[in-house]
């Protein structure tokens, strides 16, 4: 396409309307305000960050909600949305061509398209995926004249689905020892099994927090559902009971697992990891691409394509990482990235010279498993540190679990489950990579008041 071609030309263009679009969208338009912003995205909403709170220096927490995108329009007066999937790139042009058949030039890009459910086989009407509110609401419909499901998976998503799900059999197909392998290791997976047997404590306060609800149906790919999306859906089989219950009979389909079983079931959840949201960006490109799939980005979140940038689950971030930081697709990882993206995007315009954000030093992850509140930091399964690594831990039935990364005498992970009040100081400690060796097992022992002990 020639620039003569274009519809219009923008000066930032941002695919993608999920969480690392919107903040790119908000960074920017609100840091050039004079500068013209469009953002294109493929579903009817958008999602916003709101009641953000940065609990320490590198944890924070937020709620999403699912807007219309005229909020967005209103609150920034030079912004366009288009809301239509982007169905081709052309870098050499700097042009994007939408799927209604229309054109953009940018002078500068910000992919943030997200990622898709990595299915275990695709186009079986028998294996769904969970990833935006059409698909957990397919998923609901299902379920609810289900007797018995297999979820395939063992990251968040199983998690999420095993703990909530009611009155339907589950099956939960898991090919490592333990349970949440992404997360947690077979101590803390210890520790949560038993919240996996009991009844489930009533919920006291209503959730704050958006229900995922759409009245039309999305165009194309919804973006990611977040924190608490199973709030708003009850997960509630055809069983009137929480039981395991043996039905006998033929089933819709089988699943063969690779340990020589096969179990009938209603449906399969494939709750196995995602996929980054290429496909359209690479034809007739030269993108560096990630092994995992995502787009390669470098320290200012600029792809190998001149102009080009990314954010959120698409991108694979492949700066020379902090021994402290590694990238996992997760809602607070796509906040940042998309809100640095932004920051870059316009430090570059404005010749302004911008360095890697502090949140990239370490990091930290807050949320909820089993109802339990979960805070990762650092390397908090020793990831890389090989044999070079000592574990303390501390765990209280039913209340708490501990566990500390020590590596080299210094603190590098952790993991808290349930309401430790520990993670302020951890922070602390591991960012400031003190020398712990005098302190020993004293670190966890639960009758010291560490924060006195460290001022
Ligand atoms: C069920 C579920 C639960 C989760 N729970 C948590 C949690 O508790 N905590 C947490 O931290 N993370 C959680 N995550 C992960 C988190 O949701 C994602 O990491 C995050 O939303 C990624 O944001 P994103 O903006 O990169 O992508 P997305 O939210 O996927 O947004 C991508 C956007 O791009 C648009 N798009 C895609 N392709 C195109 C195209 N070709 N043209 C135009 N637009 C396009 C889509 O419509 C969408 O608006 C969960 C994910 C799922 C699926
Ligand atoms: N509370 C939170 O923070 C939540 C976060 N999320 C995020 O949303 C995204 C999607 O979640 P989810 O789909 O659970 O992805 P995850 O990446 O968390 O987990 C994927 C799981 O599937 C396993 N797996 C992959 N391929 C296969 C296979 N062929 N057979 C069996 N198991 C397989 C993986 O094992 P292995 O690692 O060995 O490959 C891993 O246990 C993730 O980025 C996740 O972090 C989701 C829900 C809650």
């Amino acid at each position: 396409f020639s620039a003569s071609e274009n519809e219009k030309t923008f000066k930032f263009v941002i695919v993608g309307g999920g969480i690392a679009g919107v903040t790119c969208v908000e960074q920017l338009t609100s840091q050039i305000p004079s500068g013209d912003v469009a953002l294109i995205t493929a579903g009817p909403h958008i999602k916003a960050v709101t009641n953000y709170k940065q609990v320490s220096k590198t944890l924070e927490e937020f709620d999403v909600e699912e807007k219309p995108s005229s909020v967005l329009e209103e609150k920034f007066p030079n912004l366009t949305v288009i809301h239509s999937a982007v169905k081709s790139l052309h870098t050499e042009t700097h042009s994007v061509e939408t799927a209604d058949g229309r054109v953009f030039g940018y002078e500068k890009l910000c992919i943030c398209s997200g990622g898709r459910p990595n299915l275990l086989m695709k186009e079986n009407p028998y294996v769904l995926g969970i990833r935006d509110t059409d698909s957990a609401q397919e998923f609901q419909k299902r379920l609810c004249k289900a007797k018995r499901i297999v979820v395939v998976g063992n990251g968040g998503i199983a998690l999420e689905l095993v703990y909530e799900v009611e009155g339907c059999e589950v099956i939960w197909a898991v090919k490592d020892k333990a349970i949440g392998n992404t997360f947690f290791d077979a101590g803390a997976a210890q520790f949560l099994i038993p919240s996996l047997e009991a009844d489930k404590p009533e919920v006291a306060a209503p959730c704050k927090r958006t229900r995922y609800t759409t009245e039309e149906p999305a165009p194309g790919p919804g973006s990611a559902l977040g924190p608490d999306w199973h709030e708003g859906i009850a997960l509630r089989g055809a069983q009137q009971v929480r039981q395991f219950v043996h039905v006998l009979g033929s089933w819709p389909v089988y699943i063969q697992l690779t340990n020589g079983k096969t179990f009938g079931c209603d449906f399969v959840v494939s709750a196995t990891g995602v996929v980054p949201n290429t496909e359209p960006f690479l034809h007739g490109n030269n993108f560096s691409v990630a092994n995992d799939g995502g787009l390669q980005v470098d320290d200012h979140m600029m792809t190998s394509e001149p102009d080009v940038y990314a954010a959120g689950d698409v991108c694979t971030a492949c700066w020379k990482h902090s021994p402290l930081w590694q990238q996992m697709r997760l809602w607070t990882q796509a906040r940042q990235m998309g809100w640095y993206a932004g920051r870059c995007m316009a430090a570059e315009v404005l010749s302004e010279p911008i360095e890697l954000d502090f949140c990239f030093e370490l990091f930290s992850h807050i949320t909820k498993f089993f109802n339990y509140k979960v805070v990762l930091l650092g390397k908090f399964n020793g990831q890389g540190l090989g044999p070079d690594q000592e574990l303390l831990v501390r765990c209280t039935k039913g209340q708490e679990y501990v566990k500390v990364v020590v590596s080299g005498g210094r603190m590098v992970g952790a993991v808290l489950i349930g309401e430790t009040d520990l993670e302020e100081t951890f922070e602390n400690l591991i960012l400031n990579q003190m020398d712990l060796t005098p302190y020993g097992e004293e670190l966890l022992n639960p009758n010291i008041d560490i924060e006195d002990y460290f001022d």
